[in-house]
């Protein structure tokens, strides 16, 4: 890495010991100074140059080493003068510990607030105070730190909070007030918040009224279903605003510029967890305050051309639309609906007919079966995003004919069907720690098709445990694996045109009783689960968006914790 110039150099009394500290545009480091001479007397205040061994810092990058401690610019949340009067000299904080006589000689102080890194991708806001004798150089300090931290243009400053106060255990607004406003205050973060009165409250205030100009990103304190909410107010106003036609399955939707931040306040927050690597509000609110950025690919899902959803992660036909359907029935149960419902739907067994069919993703990095993983930075979501970028770029300059696309090879899969389903990210979560499909890319313009056909309950069981243990869970006769730009969905009993699911099902009953010979089965057609939500119609054409919105995350980093 390329040496900065140092913007400031110090020394600052810091637990009763001496610290040279610098500043430059990357890091602020703070290093002890004679090591074995812990207590000191004089003046340290004035500025001077040493032969300071910043690489040796900076191949460290962050965090406490044996004797420096190195923190990114960018992730400085704030900094402020300290009132020393106001300093509990003993335990507060680990970089707090002052003797009374040290702060009584040295009594200008700054608090530098950042983020520490915890256990399990956890991040606090951690802070330390240097202390000094002169006044002038404490404000000195102040000033550059305060002009580095506006230099970080990716920061939002304004932003626009939707609460949904019934999410999870209801705790969306305590969650909110007693965990996230402090630290926005914190970062100047100003916000309008909007506690939700009803369902689609946010995003029907999203797809009209919200004035989007005037913020530099949403939250959203909920679940997944809220997520999924304020995805589809932004989309549908981005779409309205470029006048682009949602119902048209062949239609390139407009990017959204507008990033999302998600305060995980949910009884699923799943998609939190796939884009930072833990459910904690504090670390989402700390990711939105340094100005994360993580690209997501949605999915558009249509019916005869008609638009019906967006989705983020899992599209589950089978297995996963049962178990969704039948815990719908049971919400009085609570989170424990879902274990029952999965018993349930996995002793009921049933199989689907139908026909899948697929464009194959071949000219992308990546393969469902890849070992290596989607991780913060993410080389293959940069090298794939860029090449459809390009591909985008290429049909608008020839006309907006997507000649390509309609050229690729459709594939064409007839069968019986446990499961048919798409995750468009691992779909990893704490019971399936490494989801449904663990090599799965958050922003790579695909998703992968897994088809579970027809086998016995244990081989299902089987598949089904893989997904816990290291075992290759595609590595199976009756699994197939496909990762895909495009796919489509035919069941075997159609839809006719204005009927939905229920009516097939009571239409097509004395079918289903010769198909399913051995169970009360009363469905011929499996719903569709679409990120917890249940889609009407069973026949569907499915495009992937490639990195059609942005979160305030950055991916889950390679080494978690300090
Ligand atoms: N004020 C409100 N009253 C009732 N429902 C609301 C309100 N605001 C939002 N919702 C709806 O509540 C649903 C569930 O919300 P959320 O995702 O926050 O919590 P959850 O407990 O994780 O839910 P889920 O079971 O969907 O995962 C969302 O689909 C959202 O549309």
């Amino acid at each position: 890495m390329e040496k900065q110039p140092r913007i400031l150099v110090s020394q600052f009394m810091l637990k009763n010991r001496v610290f040279e500290v610098t500043l430059n545009r990357l890091f602020l480091t703070w290093k002890e100074l004679n090591a074995r001479k812990k207590r000191v007397s004089g003046s340290i205040h004035n500025t001077f140059k040493v032969g300071f061994c910043l690489a040796k810092v900076l191949h460290r990058t962050r965090g406490v080493t044996s004797g420096s401690h190195c923190v990114p610019v960018s992730e400085i949340i704030a900094v402020q003068e300290t009132e020393v009067d106001n300093i509990q000299t003993k335990d507060e904080g680990k970089w707090q510990k002052m003797s009374q006589k040290t702060v009584e000689t040295y009594p200008y102080a700054f608090t530098v607030f950042y983020v520490e890194r915890a256990r399990q991708h956890r991040w606090r806001c951690g802070n330390v105070t240097f202390f000094c004798s002169d006044g002038l150089l404490r404000q000195q300090w102040v000033q550059a730190i305060k002009e580095q931290l506006s230099l970080q243009t990716c920061r939002p400053k304004h932003l626009l909070v939707y609460i949904n106060p019934y999410g999870g255990k209801q705790q969306g607004k305590q969650i909110y007030e007693q965990k996230v406003v402090q630290l926005f205050t914190l970062a100047s973060i100003s916000t309008d918040v909007i506690v939700t009165e009803r369902a689609n409250h946010a995003r029907d205030h999203l797809k009209t009224e919200a004035d989007l100009k005037k913020y530099d990103g949403i939250v959203c304190v909920g679940g997944d279903g809220m997520f999924s909410e304020v995805i589809h107010g932004l989309i549908s106003r981005t779409q309205t605003d470029s006048g682009v036609d949602q119902n048209c399955a062949h239609e390139k939707l407009v990017q959204c510029n507008l990033r999302v931040g998600i305060i995980p306040a949910g009884s699923t927050d799943c998609i939190c967890y796939a884009t930072i690597g833990i459910n904690d509000p504090v670390t989402s609110a700390l990711h939105i305050i340094v100005g994360d950025s993580q690209a997501l690919d949605v999915c558009s899902v249509h019916h005869n051309d008609t638009f019906l959803k967006y989705s983020v992660s899992l599209l589950g036909y089978g297995f996963y639309g049962d178990i969704l359907a039948d815990s719908e029935k049971k919400r009085w149960m609570g989170p424990a609906r879902y274990d029952f419902s999965g018993i349930k739907t996995f002793l009921s067994h049933h199989y689907y007919e139908g026909t899948v069919s697929f464009q194959p993703a071949t000219d992308i990095l990546g393969n469902p079966r890849d070992k290596t993983k989607c991780r913060s930075g993410c080389y293959v979501c940069q090298h794939n995003g860029q090449l459809f970028s390009e591909e985008i770029r290429d049909e608008s300059v020839e006309g907006g004919v997507s000649e390509n696309e309609d050229e690729r090879e459709w594939k064409v899969v007839k069968g019986k069907f446990l499961a048919i389903n798409a995750a468009s990210m691992s779909c990893a979560c704490p019971r399936s720690p490494k989801g449904l499909s663990p090599a799965a890319h958050l922003a790579d313009g695909t998703t992968d098709i897994i088809l579970v056909r027809k086998c016995s309950r244990l081989n299902f069981l089987r598949h089904l445990l893989r997904h816990t243990s290291k075992d290759d869970q595609f590595d199976l006769t009756f699994i197939e694996v496909h990762r895909v730009r495009k796919f489509k969905f035919t069941p075997k009993y159609c839809e006719s045109e204005d009927t939905d699911v229920k009516d097939v099902r009571k239409k097509l009953f004395s079918q289903i009783c010769r198909d399913h010979p051995a169970c009360s089965c009363t469905s011929v057609n499996s719903n569709w689960n679409c990120d917890g939500e249940i889609l009407d119609h069973a026949a569907v054409e499915v495009g992937v968006h490639c990195q059609l919105i942005k979160l305030f995350a950055r991916g889950i980093e390679e080494k978690a914790g300090v």
